[in-house]
């Protein structure tokens, strides 16, 4: 059988400027270790949290095990205080539950308006933590799309996506596992739209994904007060190793009017590229038209057709 292929993401010490344009042009991620995030580093404990945010609601997800699995649903969409999330989310046993008194939880923090259409933005949504924290002035304010907090209860495992922008996650408190995946991995991933439906990444079935082992895992276990930065498009798989508080902001590399206007998450694709998806689902639809025999004969033409331009 063959091994499965790591590469370890490698690790900035107190980056400059200079050398931040020089990793985001690379467009690999990188660890940014050692910068100025605030004071937030070692002061967001579960208590303090509680205490500042206090009990604002806020919609999360619950699931009995670590492992989220978009395919069976294993989880659900509750609403719950603030403090009571942070809580539960820093115990492994719990006296209140939803599922069951050992499930885990999930904040990805939301605007405030009743859809949920708002993007996310710590200055409007939590402006009591912004004081604690900062990222590095590496950014153009104008480009900056969202930044948006993260909690999670020990063994969370966020399943593997891509989003549209660029993305710095900054790692404020826990350890949390970063596994990555090149864009140029797609054939062996699997997706169902942004998502890979191979959940489980460590042990993968590989009789029903029998190319994922051609997939090259960019791992990383991130420190509190490390800062990934995951360019736009690469997949990420994300485990909190302890009760893990994040803050990741997400910027437009691209130029505005490319960017759909109706996206709170940052993860819907760029106008000409989900126009061409859906051209390909509409070439297919018209395929099906034909006997099997054509159908196919046709796919491989268009498929051939675009590997010319690859
Ligand atoms: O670390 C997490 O909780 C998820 C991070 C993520 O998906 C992101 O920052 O885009
Ligand atoms: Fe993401």
């Amino acid at each position: 059988m063959s091994e499965k292929k790591i590469i370890p993401i490698p690790v900035y010490n107190d980056v400059s400027f200079e050398l931040f344009n020089k990793i985001h042009s690379r467009r690999s991620p990188a660890i940014l270790r050692g910068l100025n995030i605030g004071s937030c580093l070692g002061k967001w404990t579960a208590e303090y949290l509680s205490q500042i945010v206090g009990n604002k609601p806020v919609k999360i997800h619950v699931s009995e095990t670590g492992q989220m699995n978009f395919l069976t649903k294993n989880f659900q969409y509750k609403t719950l205080p603030f403090d009571q999330l942070i809580k539960r989310s820093s115990s492994n046993q719990h006296e209140d539950y939803f599922l069951t008194n050992t499930e885990v939880y999930y904040l990805r923090a939301l605007g405030t308006d009743s859809r949920g259409r708002e993007v996310a933005n710590m200055e409007n949504h939590y402006p009591e933590l912004c004081q604690d924290f900062q990222i590095p002035q590496f950014l153009e304010a104008s480009s900056i799309f969202s930044s948006v907090l993260r909690v999670a209860s020990k063994g969370v495992q966020l399943w593997t996506h891509y989003d549209v922008m660029d993305n710095l996650l900054v790692q404020v408190t826990g350890k949390k596992r970063a596994v990555l995946y090149s864009p140029e991995d797609i054939p062996y991933l699997y997706l169902e739209g942004d998502k890979s439906q191979v959940v489980d990444i460590d042990s993968p079935n590989l009789e029903r994904f029998p190319e994922f082992i051609k997939a090259t895992a960019h791992e990383c276990i991130m420190e509190p007060g490390d800062i990934l930065f995951i360019p736009a498009l690469w997949f990420h798989n994300m485990t909190s190793l302890d009760f893990s508080v994040a803050v990741n902001v997400f910027w437009r590399n691209l130029s505005p009017e490319v960017y759909d206007k109706k996206d709170p998450y940052g993860n819907k694709d760029p106008l000409p590229a989900s126009k061409a998806l859906e051209m390909v689902e509409s070439a297919l639809k018209h395929l099906s038209l034909l006997p099997d025999e054509y159908q196919r004969f046709y796919k491989r033409r268009i498929v051939s057709r675009v590997q010319k331009n690859l």
